[in-house]
């Protein structure tokens, strides 16, 4: 695999090695179907237009949701979900493999979601500090409904209780990239989810 034998050596931190492939780009993509029906079903008849309805908004979570989000949103479409798509980008990892349990909002949504049902997408939760965040600051917002699918969950690593209304994956305690997942800004592109072995 090309990018093991690569690394990558970001902003003088350790270098990263891909160390061991979790999830090919099958099984990622069989996991965005079998989400997306679920989630199918459990909206139907309250979604969209008319008596008792409201929209759908799908909030993916930047950076690291980008891929899922692009591809539940499409696996949604193929279901004929009607939904709108606004993005929230929040860090606290910044370059490092443990949060600074400091989460900066760096874009807000850019329209109203109250009396909307929001779900929101993100790609891991792993102390769940981000997602107790964004669902503290949403739910302020008086949405119609407000629930998580989360890619991959880490519980071992988590440090508060959350609820994650859809996952897709539980993980062990292992740092992992690709499918829009970074360390240190790497990594994004790759088309799996991988571990990574630090070195130095
Ligand atoms: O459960 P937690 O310990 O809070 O970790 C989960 C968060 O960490 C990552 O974001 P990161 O801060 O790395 O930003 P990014 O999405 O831009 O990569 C990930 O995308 C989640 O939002
Ligand atoms: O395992 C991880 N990889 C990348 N970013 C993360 N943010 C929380 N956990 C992780």
């Amino acid at each position: 695999m090309g990018v093991s034998e690569q690394g990558a050596s970001p902003g003088g931190g350790a270098r990263a090695r891909i160390d061991r492939v979790l999830f090919r780009e099958e099984a990622l993509a069989a996991k965005v179907r079998e989400l997306a029906e679920r989630i199918r079903q459990d909206y139907a008849g309250a979604v969209g237009a008319g008596a008792g309805r409201a929209p759908l908004t799908v909030v993916g979570i930047l950076k690291g949701a980008f891929v899922f989000t692009a591809d539940l949103v499409r696996a949604l479409g193929a279901l004929e979900v009607p939904l709108q798509v606004d993005f929230m980008a929040v860090s606290s990892y910044g370059s490092a493999t443990q949060t600074s349990g400091i989460i900066r909002i760096l874009k807000d949504l850019d329209r109203p979601i109250r009396g909307q049902h929001v779900l929101l997408i993100e790609d891991i939760v792993d102390t769940g500090l981000t997602l107790r965040y964004l669902r503290e600051h949403l739910m302020a917002q008086d949405p119609a409904s407000l629930k998580a699918c989360v890619l991959l969950d880490k519980p071992e690593r988590r440090v508060v209780d959350v609820p994650v209304e859809y996952v897709g994956f539980t993980i062990p305690d292992e740092f992992v990239v690709g499918y829009g997942i970074d360390y240190a800004e790497q990594f994004r592109y790759l088309p799996y989810i991988a571990c990574v072995r630090l070195e130095g």
